[in-house]
Order: structure tokens, then C-alpha cells, then sequence
């Protein structure tokens, strides 16, 4: 197993913001985590991360085997504003894998090279590079530490529709194992194997893809294929 939530709760103060919620991520696993604005995603995110605000409590356990790494809505944040593509890549792949510098580049310019960057990536800095391309860059650093896990949370919510297919087969393609938030069930549909659905920060329905859009159980697993389903027609 990478990952195991055991009876996790946060709340801030006397209120509790999410779970009771269990989890279970084992290798090379896809796991979908859906829900509408205000239903725990990111908490939960920030639990596997061990980022949770500070002045939050929790009760309940959080195991993960290994590194993981984090993919947001905005890749731009994931980077520094001020530094080359390549010195942001290499930092992390010298200290977290130990690389020479030129090890490191030339490590970093076959990551660049998989995600369908161009080698001149390396000397660009953030602001020249589109949305796609910033997020692909975050993906190169999210992978550089070598993480077991990889959590995104709303990657491809900032992404044309093209964007989006090619972000997302980006990150079945490399992610060890993953944990995918969106409030969009046909993104987590593309390429998760089991989805969970949070409702006020517990789980309401789990279940395969394909089995959720078919035969949908609970009132807001129904909302969001009829969601995902109005998106389709778009
Ligand atoms: N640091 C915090 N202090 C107090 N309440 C918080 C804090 N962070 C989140 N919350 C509350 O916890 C609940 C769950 O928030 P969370 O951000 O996990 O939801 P979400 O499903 O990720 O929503 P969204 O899709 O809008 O990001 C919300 O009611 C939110 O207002």
C-alpha cells in the first residue's frame, strides 16, 4: 500500500470540516476524488501531503510510504517566477537523487522530453510558457523527487479541453500511483480505476467509472454524471 487514511477527521476548532474518511492508495493505483465546492478535497489533499493549515486538528491516521508529490490547479505557483525551467528541475533532482549538475540536467531534459517539451524548455523562464506547458513543467517537478505518490488537485481545471486530455494522459502515464481531485467526474472517469465521492467531507458513494456514470446511487453522485454528461455535449 502507498497510501492509507485510517478514520482521518479534521476540524478547526469544534467544527468539523471533513471525515470521518478512509483511504487506501496500493501501487500503481488510480484514485479519483470527486465532489462539489466545499466537500473536503483539498483537506484531504493536504492531509496526504502532511500540509494541512496550521490551527487545524486532526484525529485518526495518515500513512504514506515514500515521497509524494503534489500537482495544483495553477502550475505557476508550483514555480518560482524568478528562476529558469532548468535550475528549477535541477535543485530538487541534486538534493532529493544526489545528481552531478550536468546528471541533473541531463535527467531533467528527458523529463522535459516525455511531457512533449521542447529542450529549450530548460532556459525558459515561467512567464514565456503557456498554461499547458507551466503545468507540464510543475508535473517535471512534482516527478523530480521521485515520489511513490503523486496527488493533483484540479490539475487540468485551468486547461482548454485539449490541454486537459494531454495533462491528464501525462499523468497516467508517469504517475507511480495517484491520487486525481476534481469536481468533474468525466476527469476522473478518463483514467481512475476506483472514485471516491466526498460529500460534506465524507464519502457518499465509491466505486468503479464506468459503474458511477451507469448506475449512479447517491443524489450527488447522480448530479455530477448528469455533469460530467452536459460537459460531454459541450
Ligand atoms: N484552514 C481552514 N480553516 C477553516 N476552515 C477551512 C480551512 N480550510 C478549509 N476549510 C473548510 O473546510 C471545508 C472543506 O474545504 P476544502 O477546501 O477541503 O473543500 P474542497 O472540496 O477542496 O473545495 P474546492 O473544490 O472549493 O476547493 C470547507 O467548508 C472549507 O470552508
Amino acid at each position: 500500500m502507498v497510501a492509507r487514511v485510517s478514520g482521518l477527521t479534521v476540524a478547526a476548532g469544534d467544527r468539523r470540516l471533513a471525515g470521518p474518511v478512509d483511504l487506501a492508495v496500493a501501487d500503481g493505483e488510480r484514485v479519483g476524488l470527486v465532489g462539489a465546492s466545499g466537500s473536503g478535497k483539498s483537506l484531504l489533499v493536504a492531509a496526504l501531503l502532511d500540509e494541512l493549515p496550521a490551527g487545524l486538528t486532526t484525529t485518526g491516521s495518515v500513512q504514506v510510504a515514500g515521497r509524494a508529490g503534489a500537482v495544483f490547479q495553477d502550475g505557476a505557483t508550483a514555480l518560482d517566477p524568478l528562476a529558469r525551467v532548468g535550475a528549477q528541475l535541477t535543485g530538487p533532482l541534486r538534493r532529493l537523487r544526489g545528481l552531478s549538475r550536468a546528471a541533473a540536467r541531463e535527467h531533467a531534459a528527458g523529463v522535459l522530453d516525455r511531457l512533449g517539451l521542447p529542450p529549450g524548455t530548460l532556459r525558459a523562464w515561467p512567464a514565456t510558457l503557456s498554461g499547458g506547458q507551466r503545468q507540464r513543467v510543475a508535473l517535471a517537478l512534482a516527478l523530480a523527487g521521485d515520489p511513490r505518490l503523486l496527488v493533483a488537485d484540479e490539475p487540468t481545471t485551468a486547461l482548454d479541453t485539449v490541454g486537459q486530455a494531454a495533462v491528464l494522459d501525462l499523468l497516467d502515464a508517469l504517475a507511480p500511483a495517484l491520487v486525481l481531485v476534481s469536481h468533474d467526474l468525466a476527469v476522473v472517469a478518463r483514467l481512475c480505476t476506483r472514485v471516491l465521492v466526498l460529500e460534506d467531507g465524507v464519502v457518499v458513494e465509491e466505486g468503479r467509472p464506468a459503474d458511477l456514470l451507469a448506475d449512479p446511487r447517491h443524489p450527488l453522485t447522480r448530479d455530477l454524471v448528469a455533469a460530467a454528461r452536459a460537459g460531454e455535449l459541450a
